[in-house]
């Protein structure tokens, strides 16, 4: 075949390929009519369509045969862990699996809150540690047996049991460390502990900012925490200030360092303060500026007005029953919180540092977003305030909600009990006098988040613990984006599933690069068809 005359003639950068074909008639298109079929070379599409039907019956195999018929046990690289927090209102205990290959953490294997608290044991410590069985059955639900030797169990209490007697905190924790010992996991003694306040504060921000992704970033994007429970607050957070050593945490994750002030500010937990502003008020030891009504009585703003007091026992501390009938409830927000503040500011004439906001204990200036957790997340939530509600908005319910009748109250609330209704007049109060009033976070600020869970991670400071406990570096920590985006039941199907179809897309193009591009043309000379390779 002529192929420059071919070419000049036809398409001058045309290689043709000898085949015949019918005649085209003038007006026909050059690729219509359909001539007579040409054989196709089987091998040029075979070959990725072989591939690809054997790469999905290979994994459909994989899957029916072996993934989907293995027991549904967790690989070897999982490891499990139990942790106990005990609080002062109660302890929690907390199963988690962290994947040391994937880098995958499992926080949702369950947990279990059982009231009360270990520090109220006190008075009988060594029974203290069978309030943990119920605890730890719920657990071996969770963990596969096969791994339960494997399996750490520490118990980590907080300010509950740091507010109780050292020799009686002892008590209870031997008697926990019996239980402990006995459970099937994986136990040494000084795996039970009352951890510091300023752990406590760290594991928090660790599991914020891992939850906000934040963790092993620029220490000026990550968030702080502040975490009001029930015997204590935790505050921390990234500072560029000098820090006294004593308030000082310096953590590094993979090659950033964070330089923390972490501090637990023991007393100053809702409930606590709650029942030491009462215990107060009862003893007319508190100069309120509304007078009592009659001699030995005492009015009392944190408690609507019709609330009717009764004799009351303070949990986690070793008094005896306070007598609270002196209290007359005067519902009055502004009162409540100005006693509240008379509260937090306690002793801060005795500050030796630069600065304190709250008693006399040094703080340096707040600084970025924080997390508000644990009573800040329950009370926002009960007046229906956003996530980055304004702290005017809860001032204003606090003041409707104290200002309200006790009995409008009880019907408005029916399916909360006394005790739980009652606290929103103190803890709304005590907010504002905490986060405005001493912490100087005004009132149209939005850098406060009031939160409990980041998407699905609970903001539990155990988790934080169990994160360092379980990973060596953590600035792996973040885990892949395959593993987030990968449910946990078959990272490893879809994983295959995704790599065949980039296979197939690679057998696709290979087959498209390999086999010419083909034209079906009329050679006029020859009076046939022929069919021609494009190039490129
Ligand atoms: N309003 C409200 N408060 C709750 C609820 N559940 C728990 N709390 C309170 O929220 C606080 C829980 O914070 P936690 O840190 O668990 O308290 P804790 O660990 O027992 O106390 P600490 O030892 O100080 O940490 C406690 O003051 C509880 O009384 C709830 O559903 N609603
Ligand atoms: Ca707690």
């Amino acid at each position: 075949m002529r192929r420059s005359h071919a070419r000049t003639r036809i398409n001058s950068n045309m290689d043709p390929i000898k085949l015949h074909t019918r005649p085209l008639t003038r007006s026909t298109n050059l690729f219509s009519r359909n001539p007579k079929p040409t054989k196709s070379n089987p091998s040029s599409f075979a070959i990725p369509i072989a591939l690809t039907a054997t790469l999905i019956t290979l994994i459909s195999c994989y899957y029916v045969f072996i993934h989907a018929a293995k027991p549904s046990f967790p690989p070897s690289s999982v490891k499990y862990g139990v942790l106990l927090d005990g609080g002062s209102t109660g302890t929690r205990i907390h199963v988690f699996s962290y994947d040391t290959e994937t880098n995958h953490f499992d926080f949702d294997l369950g947990s279990m809150r059982l009231n009360p608290g270990l520090s109220s044991y006190a008075v009988n410590p060594t029974n203290a540690g069978d309030s943990l069985k119920d605890l730890l059955d719920f657990a071996k639900r969770k963990v596969p047996p096969a791994f339960w030797a494997d399996t750490e169990i520490r118990l980590m209490a907080t300010a509950g049991l740091r507010l109780v007697d050292v020799v009686v905190q002892d008590k209870i924790l031997d008697s926990c460390r019996r239980v402990l010992r006995a459970s099937g996991f994986r136990f040494a003694d000084d795996w039970a502990t009352v951890i510091t306040g300023s752990d406590e504060g760290v594991y928090a921000w660790i599991v914020a900012n891992y939850a906000l992704g934040t963790l092993g970033g620029d220490p000026s994007e990550t968030t702080g925490i502040i975490e009001l429970g029930g015997a204590s607050v935790q505050v921390t957070f990234v500072s560029d200030e000098p820090l006294p050593q004593e308030f000082s945490r310096t953590l590094k994750f993979g090659n950033v360092t964070y330089n923390l002030y972490s501090h637990s500010f023991l007393h100053f937990g809702q409930n606590v303060a709650f029942e030491t502003l009462r215990e107060l008020l009862s003893s007319g030891d508190f100069n309120t500026a509304a007078e009592s009504l009659q001699k030995g009585t005492y009015i009392d703003p944190c408690s609507p007005k019709g609330y009717l007091h009764h004799v009351e026992s303070s949990p986690g501390s070793l008094a005896a029953k306070i007598d609270l009938s002196t209290l007359q409830a005067g519902g009055n927000f502004s009162e409540c919180r100005s006693a509240a503040l008379t509260l937090l500011q306690n002793g801060k004439e005795k500050c030796s540092y630069k600065s304190c906001y709250l008693g006399s204990t040094f703080m340096p200036k707040l600084r970025g977003k924080f997390l508000a957790t644990e009573n800040f997340f329950h009370t926002s939530k009960f007046f229906g305030l956003r996530q980055r509600a304004f702290l005017s908005h809860l001032l204003m319910a606090g003041e409707q909600f104290c200002g309200e009748d006790w009995s409008k109250l009880k019907k408005k609330h029916r399916s909360l009990d006394d005790e739980d209704l009652l606290r929103y007049c103190f803890s709304s109060a005590y907010i504002v006098a905490l986060l405005h009033d001493s912490l100087g976070i005004s009132l149209d600020d939005e850098r406060i988040g009031f939160a409990n869970q980041v998407e699905n991670i609970p903001l539990d400071w155990a988790l934080g613990a169990f994160i360092l406990q379980s990973t060596a570096v953590l600035d792996e920590l973040h885990p892949s984006w395959i593993s987030t985006i990968i449910s946990d039941d078959s990272p490893t199907l879809l994983s295959l599933i995704a790599l065949s179809i980039m296979l197939m897309v690679i057998a696709w193009s290979i087959s498209k690069w390999r086999k010419p591009q083909l034209k079906t043309i009329y050679d006029l000379e020859k009076g046939r068809y022929i069919i021609s390779r494009v190039n490129r």
